[in-house]
């Protein structure tokens, strides 16, 4: 996978290729933008250059008639300047914000539809900054920015021809120090891109570690920790005060610069234009018109530096979000792949070898076959491979070598998102969305009718207590359903599974103590959940999988024993040693199940 941190260096050519794209999509609107900015530029050329025929003609002749046409001619064009300078932002500034949204919805479509270890292996913070912060560049882009830089080159072009027409030799000295100017800004630039491209780095390391301390609030204040994740926030928002602070100092001083230019661009033109006149090369009028068209020449050599600057931050964007954007989705993966239309839910594991890391594998050559509608249980020490078996057979993760077959195909084969919608999972910490209970129970299949979403919340129990509040099935669970107990969370997830209806149950029992009759609902809810499924459990209390059709001891990522709980107790191996070791510490009812930490390699069954 490609390093999903901020590129040092723009692939260019990658830009280029999403810059084209822009400009060819917004065509239109940038073509508009440019004619009423051709318009704006000339028309912003009559004010000054009617000041050298005010003071000759008008006033130096005493032409007083034609005062009041200059007057009205001069000021008719101005307002043509404003207008299509209005006009100009409006139609070119919506454009650009319209290709945000566009560029933010399609980079979060993608980005949603992205491989799991996309997620694993990217920071949340980097993540939103793709999505927020890159695509916001392309303002600059398609907004103002490459029309403001054509309309500063054109005033360049047309105020030069102007100055080299009203005295060539102060022009070219002229000249000399706008290019030293220039170049000065060009070098100033070049030092503060970097600035401003660590900067969207930082920003985003900063925002997702609010975003985790936010979400791990709880944990955070049971470890008062709360000054140590302030120290860490602090230090993250000092790095990113020393970068503002550090382009600040350049962006005053690029200032301070071409005040000291403009300066002694001034005192050039005082001295050379006055004895231009005092010599007669010159008319006053001439002199007056050349300073403001001096003038006009300046500004667009600071604005397209300033300018160069914002298209490279636009094109650093745009490279990051192509980045992100040639990164195939699982959807492109599934073009090639066969639907999968029915599943009956036969699930086989052959000879499965998986590792996270490079040479260190989690599983070694896992085998079991699953028929269709029963249940298999594993169990086994933490950090066994549980979790990650079931990660396969949610086709998060691909076995590096090895097969899982459902129905005999292998998953690899079929799409993911027909294989996909035939899954349901409950696990042990059951994300909700904020939303009401009915709004998650329906999450499972969108268009669900209400009877049809209460009737699975019967199904799991989850009328039992909806019914105690005021607001019903329309009560507001909170972010991550913080507002609802455990145990209520855990069959809101039953009931969202049940809605689903799938043919490949995955669930994660919960090890939290719920009160027993809240635990008698839960087994209930489950009990009618898995009626007919292939069923998943990784099992934390050996007790409730003493019905399982298979039990599967994993042990270093290899399956150690196979078979019924009756025969496995008989065995007298590895599971009848959890099964007694549980049995003991479930007599203290202080510790939970899974977590009798006297016993060296703790266990999870
Ligand atoms: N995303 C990941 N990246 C790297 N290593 C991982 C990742 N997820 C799990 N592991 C490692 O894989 C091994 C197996 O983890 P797994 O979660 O499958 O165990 P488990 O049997 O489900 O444990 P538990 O009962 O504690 O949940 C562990 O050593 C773990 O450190």
């Amino acid at each position: 996978m490609a390093n999903p941190k901020t590129p040092t260096k723009i692939n260019a050519r990658r830009a280029w290729r999403e810059a084209r794209e822009l400009l060819w999509q917004h065509r239109k609107s940038l073509a508009v933008g440019l004619a009423l900015m051709v318009v704006s530029r000339l028309a912003g050329l009559v004010l000054p250059a009617s000041t050298k025929y005010l003071i000759d003609e008008v006033i130096g002749k005493h032409n007083s008639h034609l005062l009041l046409p200059l007057a009205l001619a001069a000021g008719a064009a101005t307002l043509v300047q404003a207008l299509a300078g209005y006009a100009n932002s409006q139609v070119v500034s919506v454009a650009a914000q319209r290709a945000i949204m566009d560029m933010r919805q399609r980079v979060q479509d993608h980005i949603l539809r992205l491989p799991i270890r996309y997620f694993d292996t990217t920071k949340s913070g980097i993540v939103i900054a793709r999505v927020m912060n890159d695509a916001e560049g392309i303002r600059n882009l398609v907004g103002t920015g490459l029309i403001q830089l054509a309309g500063g080159l054109l005033t360049a072009v047309l105020a030069l021809g102007v100055l080299f027409w009203l005295n060539w030799k102060l022009t070219l000295a002229t000249l000399v120090f706008l290019g030293v100017f220039g170049g000065a800004m060009a070098l100033a630039f070049n030092h503060l891109r970097p600035l401003f491209r660590k900067r969207s780095e930082l920003t985003a390391d900063i925002t997702g570690r609010l975003g985790e301390s936010v979400g791990g609030v709880r944990i955070l204040k049971v470890y008062v920790a709360e000054d140590r994740e302030s120290r860490i926030f602090a230090e993250g928002a000092e790095k990113l005060f020393r970068n503002v602070a550090g382009t600040i100092t350049g962006m005053s001083a690029i200032s301070a610069f071409s005040t000291a230019i403009i300066g002694v661009v001034g005192v050039l033109i005082m001295v050379v234009g006055g004895n231009a006149i005092f010599a007669g090369r010159m008319t006053l009028g001439d002199l007056i018109m050349y300073t403001f068209f001096v003038g006009l020449l300046a500004a667009p050599v600071v604005q397209i530096a300033n300018i160069g600057t914002q298209v490279s931050e636009a094109f650093a964007g745009l490279d990051r979000i192509r980045e992100t954007l040639d990164m195939p989705t699982e959807d492109q993966e599934d073009l090639a792949r066969a639907p999968l239309p029915e599943l009956e839910g036969r699930v086989e594991l052959r000879d499965v070898w998986f590792e996270y890391e490079k040479d260190t594998p989690v599983l070694r050559g896992i085998s079991f076959q699953v028929p269709a509608g029963s249940t298999v249980a594993l169990v086994g020490s933490s950090g066994s491979g549980k979790s990650t078996i079931i990660g396969l057979l949610m086709a998060f993760n691909h076995p590096q070598r090895g097969q899982v077959l459902v129905d005999g195909r292998d998953v690899l084969s079929v799409r993911l998102r027909d294989y996909r919608s035939k899954l349901g999972v409950v696990m042990q910490d059951n994300f909700l969305f904020d939303g009401s209970v009915a709004d998650n129970i329906g999450f499972a299949r969108p268009g669900a009718t209400r009877a049809e979403i209460e009737a699975v919340g019967a199904i799991a129990h989850v009328d039992e207590f909806v019914g105690r509040f005021e607001a019903g099935y329309d009560t507001i669970v909170g972010e991550r359903g913080v507002k609802l107990s455990g145990g209520q969370r855990q069959r809101v997830a039953i009931a969202r599974a049940i809605l689903a209806d799938p043919r490949i149950l995955i669930l994660d029992e919960a090890t939290s103590s719920l009160d027993s009759e809240s635990e008698a609902m839960i087994r209930d809810g489950l009990r009618r959940l898995r009626t007919g499924r292939t069923t998943f459990v990784i099992a934390h209390r050996l007790s409730t999988i003493e019905t399982a059709d298979q039990i599967l001891v994993v042990e270093e990522g290899r399956i150690v024993e196979r078979g019924a709980h009756a025969e496995l107790m008989a065995l007298g191996g590895r599971y009848r040693q959890l099964h007694d070791r549980q049995q003991s510490s479930e007599l203290d009812q202080f510790i939970n199940p899974g977590e009798d930490f006297t016993v060296p390699g703790s266990v999870t069954a």
